[in-house]
C-alpha cells in the first residue's frame, strides 16, 4: 500500500519552486552541519601543513598563517549566510582557497611524494563535497576546481604505467563521487517533494482548499505563544440552515455552498488565519485589530457572504470573542462558540460579541 502511494507520488514532475525550496531548506537543515565540516576541515588542514611541513622541512611559514586566516574568515561569513545559493559560492570560494593551500604545502615536498598526497588530498575534498548541501552546478564547479588544482601533473620521469595508475584512480574517484551526490540528492528531493505533498494533504481541507482544523491549531496556538500587543479574536462561524440545503439540492450542492462560503472568507480574511474547523464550521483568528476593526471585519464577512452573487445564497451566524490574558485557544473557541449560539438564537444572518 505504501509502496504503491509512494510509486505514484515520485511520478508526479518535481516544479523547479519546489527544487528551489528543497535547495533552501536542505540547506537550512545542514548549516550546522556545514559550519562543523569547515571547522574540522580547518583542523585538518592545519595538521596536514604540519604533517607535510615536516615531511618536506618547510616549517610553518607565514603563508601557512594566511591561509589559516583566510579559512577562518570564510568560516566566520558561513555564520550569516542564510540564502543557498550565496553559500555555493562561498564554498567555492572556500574549496579553492583549501586547494590552492594544499597545493602550495605539496609543492614544498620531494617529487616522488606528491603525486600520492595531491591524490590523497584530492580524494578527501571530493568525497566531502558530497555531503554538503549543495544545488548541480555548485557540485560540479567543485569538481572541476578540485581536479584542476590538485591533480597530479606527471612528468617525464613517471613511468606510463605510474601514470595511467594515478589518471585510473582520479577517473574512478571522480565517477563516484559525481555517481554518489546524483544519487542521494535525488532521493533526498524525492522524500522532500513526498513530505510536502502528505504534510500539505495533512493540513488542508480537500473539499474547500482551505486550511483544516489541525492547521489552524498549530499556527494559531504558535502565534498565541508569540503574540506581542493584544487585543487577539478569534470568530466561529455556522452557516444558517445548511442542513436544509443539503436535504433540497443534495449533498453535492451542500458542497459547492461549502466551497462558496470558504472562498468569501479566502476573500475577506486573507491577512488573518482561518480554516474550515469541521463539517459547516469556519474558525477565523483575528490578530493587529482593534475591536472596532474585528467587529467591522466580520460584519463585512456577513454582508459579503449574504450578497455574493451565487445559485445557492446562503448566510452566515458568527460569534466574535476577545482572547483573554492567559487564555488558551479551547476557552476562546468555548467563548465564541457561546457568541455564535446568540447570534443563531437571535435570528442567525448577523454577528455577536462576546462581552
Ligand atoms: N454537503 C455537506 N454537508 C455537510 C458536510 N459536513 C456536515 N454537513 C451537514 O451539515 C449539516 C449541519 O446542520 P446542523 O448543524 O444540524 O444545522 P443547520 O441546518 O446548519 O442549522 P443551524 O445551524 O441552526 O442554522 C448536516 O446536515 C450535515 O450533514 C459536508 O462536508 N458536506
Amino acid at each position: 500500500m505504501f509502496k504503491s502511494i509512494e510509486r505514484e507520488i515520485l511520478q508526479r514532475p518535481v516544479t523547479a519552486a519546489l527544487h528551489r525550496e528543497f535547495l533552501q531548506h536542505d540547506y537550512e537543515r545542514l548549516h550546522s552541519f556545514c559550519l562543523l565540516t569547515y571547522a574540522a576541515s580547518i583542523g585538518i588542514w592545519f595538521l596536514f601543513d604540519l604533517i607535510v611541513s615536516f615531511e618536506g622541512n618547510q616549517g610553518f611559514s607565514i603563508a601557512s598563517v594566511l591561509f589559516l586566516v583566510l579559512l577562518y574568515a570564510l568560516l566566520g561569513a558561513l555564520q550569516f549566510i542564510a540564502e543557498a545559493r550565496h553559500f555555493y559560492l562561498l564554498n567555492l570560494l572556500f574549496v579553492a582557497c583549501y586547494c590552492i593551500g594544499l597545493r602550495l604545502v605539496i609543492a614544498g615536498i620531494p617529487q616522488a611524494l606528491q603525486p600520492a598526497w595531491l591524490t590523497l588530498a584530492g580524494s578527501t575534498m571530493l568525497y566531502g563535497a558530497t555531503v554538503m548541501p549543495l544545488n548541480r552546478p555548485a557540485m560540479f564547479a567543485v569538481t572541476a576546481l578540485v581536479c584542476s588544482l590538485l591533480f597530479p601533473i606527471p612528468s617525464t620521469a613517471d613511468g606510463a604505467l605510474h601514470t595511467t595508475l594515478i589518471l585510473g584512480y582520479w577517473l574512478f574517484i571522480v565517477g563516484l563521487t559525481l555517481y554518489a551526490y546524483l544519487h542521494h540528492s535525488r532521493a533526498k528531493l524525492h522524500n522532500f517533494a513526498m513530505a510536502h505533498l502528505l504534510l500539505g494533504q495533512a493540513y488542508m481541507d480537500a473539499l474547500t482548499e482551505i486550511p483544516n482544523r489541525r492547521a489552524f491549531i498549530s499556527r494559531v496556538e504558535q502565534l498565541m505563544r508569540t503574540a506581542g500587543e493584544p487585543p487577539c479574536f478569534l470568530a466561529m462561524i455556522d452557516i444558517d440552515d445548511f442542513k436544509k440545503v443539503n436535504d433540497r439540492f443534495g449533498h453535492d450542492i451542500g458542497d459547492e455552498v461549502l466551497k462558496h462560503v470558504a472562498t468569501q472568507i479566502r476573500q475577506v480574511m486573507a491577512d488573518q488565519q482561518y480554516a474550515r474547523l469541521g463539517g459547516e464550521e469556519f474558525g477565523i483568528y483575528l490578530q493587529g485589530l482593534s475591536r472596532q476593526e474585528a467587529e467591522g471585519r466580520v460584519e463585512a464577512l456577513c454582508r459579503q457572504v449574504r450578497e455574493a452573487p451565487s445559485d445557492h445564497p446562503v448566510t452566515i451566524s458568527i460569534g466574535l470573542a476577545q482572547i483573554a490574558p492567559g487564555d488558551g485557544l479551547s476557552q476562546a473557541l468555548i467563548k465564541a462558540d457561546k457568541a455564535l449560539y446568540v447570534s443563531k438564537r437571535n435570528g442567525k444572518n448577523r454577528y455577536t460579541y462576546a462581552a
